[in-house]
């Protein structure tokens, strides 16, 4: 039997099932919430990479469904953005974009622009990026979700607001853990029960956020823009000294749901969008091209023995 399946009918799969959550998921945001409290009273968060939405649920559920009042339904806000589409939820905003682009950190900021009174007081972000088994690769793109997660919270957070975000094993985690001392009092590494005890991943809980003084909230993506300009134009010293870590990681195990195991053809497919992507910047092109070269000459010679 494959270890798809047998994975499939753990306790938590299970119990997602019948309870009507979309993903166990949901199990992790839940006891991380009996862990330390995140939603005690939060009625204003964002879910950051939500599809399929078991967390946007667990949110709606808590935060919006037990509104007695449709006056204290209309306190509530919501907002979950994700690369994908995913079906409605009662109470909660969807936003459909890629959270390193500036535009989709533009949109969720929106939403919180009405004064201090009004801001976010939870920021959860559950992203993980496809994983292609290339682990330079990979890496690389969790490290500018973290990254991106964090640059919106920066705007969207009020003070003493809360960060709860995915990371996984590696070495940069002290360079992760200064730069969220950066901006919130408190931190925290836990690895839910819900989580498979085979993947790397874990999650950091950050409470009492606080804007260093003088810092200018700021979207950073260090894949795109050259940050010492990005920090300067803010035209704030303290800006310029916290500059954005490049979070490294093993996502071994990081697959959770479905069967998530990259092909040959999907790798050439991430090969071909990037050296088709104008964009992408052309220094960590010359670093990713022979890594994945390499890698599909691998699988390719596995494929024709
Ligand atoms: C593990 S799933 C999240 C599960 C979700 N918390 C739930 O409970 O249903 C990771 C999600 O990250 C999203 N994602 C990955 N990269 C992203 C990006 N750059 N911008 C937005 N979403 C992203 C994926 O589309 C995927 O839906």
């Amino acid at each position: 039997m494959g270890k798809t399946s047998k994975d499939k009918r753990d306790v938590y799969y299970r119990q997602a099932k019948e309870e009507g959550w979309r993903a166990r998921s949901a199990f992790k945001l839940m006891h991380i919430n009996d862990q330390f409290g995140v939603l005690d009273n939060v009625q204003r968060a964002v879910d950051l990479c939500a599809a399929p939405g078991s967390w946007s649920q667990v949110l709606s559920r808590k935060l919006y469904d037990c509104c007695l009042t449709d006056d204290q339904k209309s306190e509530v806000k919501i907002v979950a953005v994700d690369l994908q589409a995913m079906a409605p939820i009662r109470g909660v905003v969807q936003l459909q974009g890629d959270i390193t682009k500036q535009s989709t950190a533009k949109a969720i900021i929106s939403h919180f622009n009405y004064g201090d009174d009004k801001k976010a007081q939870l920021v959860v972000c559950d992203g993980a990026p496809d994983v292609t088994g290339v682990h330079e690769m990979d890496e690389y793109m969790q490290s500018q979700l973290i990254i991106s997660a964090l640059s919106i919270a920066t705007f969207v957070l009020e003070s003493g607001g809360k960060f709860v975000a995915k990371i996984f094993k590696g070495n940069a985690n002290c360079m992760l853990e200064s730069r969220l001392l950066s901006f919130f009092n408190n931190f925290q590494i836990y690895k839910p029960p819900s989580s498979r005890p085979s993947s790397n991943e874990a999650f950091v809980v950050c409470c009492d956020f606080r804007l260093p003084p003088g810092y200018i909230p700021q979207v950073i993506n260090p894949a795109r823009d050259d940050f010492r300009q990005v920090a300067r134009l803010t035209g704030s010293a303290i800006n310029q000294r916290l500059v954005p870590f490049i979070a490294c990681g093993d996502l071994n195990g990081c697959t959770d749901e479905e069967d998530e195991d990259f092909t040959l053809e999907d790798l050439e497919m991430t090969y071909d969008d990037m050296i088709n992507d104008v964009d992408f910047p052309s220094e960590f092109k010359d670093e990713l091209e022979p890594v994945l070269l390499g890698e599909i000459a691998v699988r390719s010679a596995e494929r024709d023995w």
